[in-house]
């Protein structure tokens, strides 16, 4: 479930985040309210309109069922200019290409650095590895 924007605002005021990274179809006058109390929004979508038009600082470009392991659709978009996250079924193996066809600002990986449903040393070193080597 999506925080409110009152929830966010909460968190931001408490001192607890500086940065919500909110997933899906979100207004942009929900984005911008945010923005303007001084949070850095990341939406996270797999809507190609929602990637070139939201407001937010940073776009998240993930899979139709995020933490899935399913990778996210590549044709759907091409290099962006703008501050950007691919996400969505990302492994070692596939991570460099990602890298070398989307130059994003950041790599976000979950399942595909997992054993059995858990954080796995091994597959994080070895990710880090590939994103290190990725041109
Ligand atoms: O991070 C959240 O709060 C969140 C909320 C609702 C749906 C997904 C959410 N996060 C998922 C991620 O940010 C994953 O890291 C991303 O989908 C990549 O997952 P994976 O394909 O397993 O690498």
């Amino acid at each position: 479930m999506e925080p409110s924007t009152e929830e966010v605002l909460a968190l931001y005021s408490a001192g607890i985040i500086h940065a919500a990274q909110l997933h899906g179809s979100i207004p942009a006058e929900q984005i911008k309210i945010l923005q303007n109390k001084g949070i850095t929004v990341i939406h996270a979508t797999n809507n190609p309109q929602s990637v070139k038009k939201s407001p937010a600082n940073y776009i998240m470009f993930d899979s139709a069922k995020p933490g899935s392991g399913k990778r996210a659709d590549w044709d759907k978009i091409s290099h962006l200019q703008r501050p950007f996250i691919i996400a969505g079924g990302l492994t070692a193996n596939n991570v460099a290409q990602a890298i070398t066809k989307f130059q994003p600002d950041i790599v976000d990986v979950s399942s595909g650095v997992e054993t059995d449903g858990k954080k796995d040393p091994q597959k994080i070193k070895s990710f880090i590895r590939s994103v290190r080597n990725a041109k």
